[in-house]
């Protein structure tokens, strides 16, 4: 119980979801699908004789935010009965629909697990991962999706739920303007009817499949900002593949769009992560 042990783990641009009501948080969650990204946060755990958290952010112009303390961490490390140091840095601006809450407990969780040697297995983690996300509503699916990679196809709610990765050579870019509070979302019985009802059919095995399902999601969800629909236009105008993050106030577009997405704010190249959350260093 020395040391610092140090990782990273992915973020998750949701396309669609829809969210499943399970008797308890490990049997509840969403389908749908998404793309695991290459941004993610890093979490650096060294134990100590009292809990601290510093949680740094981004800005959706990509600027550092550092504060202090954090009730979802500290909650988890006190129900795991350890005390540590714990610093995360998100890659992408948190709440803004790119799985940063989800990507922030596996990070957390899986230094934790290796420097204090708690023999937890990947799917433990995960499964806690998942509980801890749902309990606290800041996510359904992104902890399932982001404990692999790739782009990750749903089918059930919880860790076991996905039905598929597949692994596209595309690159993506993603503009944001804001966040969107996903509580306010999911925790709402009117907004959820309507976007159940907007579930695309049939499961998508090919990035443009992907693409397509998830705009076709977006406008019949009732969720697209109007913030976000200028870009959508342009994209389209372009003939550029482009879709909302789910749950935030941004664009995501495959990677030709690059250019049109930097006329409306500072752009982020992404690429799909091959892999979940991985130990950096301890
Ligand atoms: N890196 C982090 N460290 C600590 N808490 C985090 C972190 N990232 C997210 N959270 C928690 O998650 C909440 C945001 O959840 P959510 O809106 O689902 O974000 P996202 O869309 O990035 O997953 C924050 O208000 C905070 O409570
Ligand atoms: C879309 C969302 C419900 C929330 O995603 P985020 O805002 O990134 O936490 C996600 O967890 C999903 O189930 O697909």
């Amino acid at each position: 119980m020395e040391g610092t042990a140090v990782a990273f783990a992915p973020g998750h641009i949701s396309g669609y979801f829809k969210r499943i009501d399970g008797d308890s948080p490990k049997t509840t969650g969403s389908c749908g699908a998404g793309i695991v990204i290459d941004r993610g946060v890093t979490a650096s755990v060294t134990p100590s004789p009292k809990t601290s958290v510093i949680v740094t952010d981004r800005t959706p112009d990509g600027e550092s935010l550092i504060s202090y303390g954090s009730g979802l961490i500290e909650e988890l490390l006190s129900g795991l009965g350890v005390c540590a140091k714990v610093e995360t840095t998100s890659g992408l601006p948190i709440g803004a629909g790119f799985g940063m809450s989800a990507a922030a407990i596996l990070a957390t969780l899986t230094a934790t697990n290796a420097v204090f040697e708690l023999g937890m297995s990947a799917e433990a983690i995960s499964e806690l991962a998942h509980e801890t996300e749902v309990a606290h509503n800041t996510g359904l699916g992104d902890v399932a999706a982001a404990s692999g990679g790739g782009v990750a196809v749903r089918n059930a709610p919880g860790i076991f739920g996905v039905n598929s990765r597949f692994f596209p050579s595309a690159e993506i870019c993603s503009v944001t303007f804001g966040s969107i509070f996903t509580p306010d979302v999911i925790g709402s019985p009117e907004k959820m009817a309507q976007v159940t009802a907007a579930f695309p059919v049939g499961e998508p095995a090919t990035f443009t499949e992907f693409m397509m399902k998830s705009r076709q999601f977006a406008e019949a969800s009732g969720l697209i900002p109007a913030r976000i629909r200028p870009v959508l236009d342009a994209c389209d105008e372009a003939g550029i593949l482009a879709s909302m993050t789910m749950l935030g106030c941004g664009v995501f577009a495959a990677a030709d769009g690059f250019e049109i997405l930097s006329g409306f704010g500072t752009a982020v190249p992404l690429k799909v992560c091959p892999h979940g959350p991985i130990l950096l260093e301890v």
